[in-house]
């Protein structure tokens, strides 16, 4: 509770700071709100003990409060509707939605869009922004709420302290409600895997590319089997727990009905024995009834406030992890100008967290300066893993990687990603950009800078695309956004021409650059990137490293490295592995006589 606490102070600067005249009309409010329905059951008290006393002046100036007072109540009501439920939520929730995908951008791993269990919290906090605001201001009405109901209970006890007996009972709903409320937290958490596969699920039986597929292998009955099986898991874990929590509630609010009537027969039997005054007698009633209300607003508050608890435990643990991603070591020295020497891996380990076996275990090799290494391997041997190890989205878990001697760790992330360029192999699709923009976001610097853009799109053959687009690289890329969708080929063409950005690299990687282009694209895609290769080794001493499928397409690398099960089991040019006769020969053998390919 206190680390909620501490979150909703923070959000109440954060109000205080962007909406500083919408955050003390709402504070005016809810003070307005308190004395006006306390207000009233005093005045109607004075009016009615006046008119008995005969003093009918005091008696309508106390009818006139009680009648202004309502008015003020209703009209403050309303306009916390608008306010404080929307505007303030609106605003504060912008600001804090904004920080949000700032916090989770500027993680420099990628752990947490990789492993399950933090996704789960993540697909919590996907709509959590305006609802964490939304809890806290309605955190704020509760405890003016609470404070109505501390003076309510006062007043009823200044007439008799058997009903402060109520304030006790009234904790009962409170206390069932938020055991409720963890029970339905709870399940929400652990139904969130199916949950998630659900929506997959029903985007792949909607989904135009994944439509062909199904179709054709005549899927779509398993798939909609699958998707209703995962939706069942989800639907019923969840209704479960809130069935539960119903049943709490109502056992809650039975004791506080119970010990309400009694209550209510002991100030009747008072009135009847002349201790109470007729205006007592009308106090009395009036505060009941608003006790009722305000019990089941604080309740309804506490409940809408700890329905934001949902998503305050998966935001306090993405900010536990930030500050855990961000104490951890840090390097800070710049990369090198050029590579001299080469990266080298040193006895490389790594698995992924979680996981039991290691995914690269004792690879240890020299990427020497300005060369091209060629990565091949059988699928799941690890190559992608490498190239994230080399781009930092992960520590080796074992061994280091030096990149002229000094190690990656005690390098600047940020620095090295500036020297570093790459086509991963699930490349990022933009369907809101331009063209331009898809590629020029291979180097944000010069995002707007037409001829590096031209330059790149050159760099990856990719000028045929522009020319077909209806406003050149000024098309947007998905008719949602006015523009046209590009086919698998087209889009790999623009990962490449995005890689091509930048001019500088020290590191240049392509994981399977071409494994949705044609063979001539491919072959005309290779011979450039050869090209380009030697400029960048030239230039800085770069090393181009090439993950492929295709032994053909990489046949001309200085160096090729074979991955099996994670480890490195031949190293050599082409020539020298070919004569090796070991595994890349009888793979490349294999290619061959399947492809009908030679080397070029
Ligand atoms: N985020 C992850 N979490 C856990 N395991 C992973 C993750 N990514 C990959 N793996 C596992 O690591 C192993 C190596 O995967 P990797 O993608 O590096 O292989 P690869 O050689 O690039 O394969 P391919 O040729 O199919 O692209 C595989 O067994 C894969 O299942």
């Amino acid at each position: 509770m206190t680390r909620y606490l501490r979150l909703w102070t923070e959000i109440l600067g954060v109000s205080w700071r962007h909406a500083r005249g919408l955050t003390t009309t709402v504070f005016g409010i809810e003070v307005g709100l308190v004395a006006g329905n306390i207000g009233i059951a005093l005045a109607l008290r004075a009016a009615v003990d006046g008119l008995v006393a005969g003093d009918v002046p005091a008696a309508v100036t106390a009818a006139v409060v009680a009648a202004v007072a309502s008015t003020t109540v209703l009209l403050l009501n309303r306009l916390h509707g608008l306010i404080g439920l929307f505007l303030i939520v609106e605003r504060v929730g912008m600001v804090l939605e904004q920080r949000l995908l700032e916090d989770i951008a500027a993680l420099e791993r990628i752990e947490h869009l990789e492993r399950s269990d933090y996704l789960d919290r993540l697909t919590v906090l996907r709509y959590a922004p305006k609802r964490i605001v939304g809890g806290m201001w309605n955190a704020v009405r509760a405890c003016f709420t609470m404070l109505q109901l501390a003076l309510t209970l006062l007043l009823l006890g200044s007439v008799s302290p058997w009903l402060l007996v109520l304030l006790v009972l009234a904790a009962a709903p409170l206390w069932c409600d938020r055991a409720g409320r963890k029970i339905e937290s709870h399940a929400e958490i652990s139904t969130a895997e199916a949950f998630r596969l659900q929506r997959h699920l029903f985007d792949v039986a909607t989904d135009a590319a994944a439509g062909k597929e199904i179709r054709t292998s005549q899927a779509g009955h398993r798939v909609a089997q699958l998707q209703a099986a995962a939706f069942h898991e989800a639907t019923v874990g969840r209704y479960s727990a809130r069935v539960r929590a119903a049943w709490l509630r109502a056992a809650g609010w039975t004791v506080f009905v119970a010990g309400f009537i009694a209550c209510l027969g002991i100030v009747a039997r008072q009135a009847a024995a002349g201790t109470a005054t007729p205006g007592d007698v009308v106090l009395v009633v009036t505060l009941t009834i608003n006790l009722q209300q305000t019990v089941q607003t604080a309740v309804s508050q506490l409940a809408t406030t700890m329905n934001a608890g949902l998503f305050l435990d998966p935001y306090l643990w993405l900010r536990a992890y930030l500050q855990q991603e961000r104490s951890a070591r840090r390097g800070d020295l710049p990369p090198p100008e050029r590579l001299t020497t080469g990266i080298r891996l040193d006895r490389v380990g790594f698995s992924y967290p979680g996981a039991a076996e290691p995914v690269l275990a004792d690879v240890d090799v020299l990427l020497p300066a300005g060369s091209v290494v060629a990565l091949v391997g059988e699928f799941g041997s690890g190559k992608s893993t490498l190239v994230k190890l080399l781009s930092r989205f992960y520590e080796p878990s074992l061994g280091r990687i030096t990149i002229d001697g000094t190690d990656l760790r005690d390098i600047q992330t940020e620095q090295w990603r500036r020297r570093t360029s790459a086509a991963y192999q699930d490349f990022g699709r933009y369907p809101q950009m331009t063209f331009a923009e898809a590629v020029g976001l291979g180097d944000i610097r010069r995002l707007d800078d037409v001829d590096a853009v031209g330059r790149a799109i050159d760099a990856a053959d990719a000028q045929g695309i522009v020319r077909r687009l209806p406003a050149g690289a000024a098309t947007r890329l998905s008719p949602l956004y006015g523009g046209v969708d590009l086919s698998e080929g087209q889009w790999q063409k623009t990962a490449l021409a995005r890689a091509s950005m930048r001019t500088d690299p020290l590191l240049f990687m392509l994981d399977e650059p071409t494994a949705s282009l044609d063979a001539p694209s491919e072959h005309a895609i290779f011979q450039r990137y050869m090209q380009r290769a030697r400029q960048l080794a030239a230039r800085n001493g770069a090393i181009t490293l090439v993950v492929s499928h295709r032994l053909s397409t990489v046949a001309g690398a200085d160096l090729v490295l074979v991955l099996h099960r994670g480890r490195l089991v031949e190293q050599g040019t082409h020539d020298q592995l070919m004569a090796a006769g070991g595994r890349y020969s009888e793979l490349f053998g294999l290619q061959a006589r399947a492809y009908r390919l030679r080397r070029p």
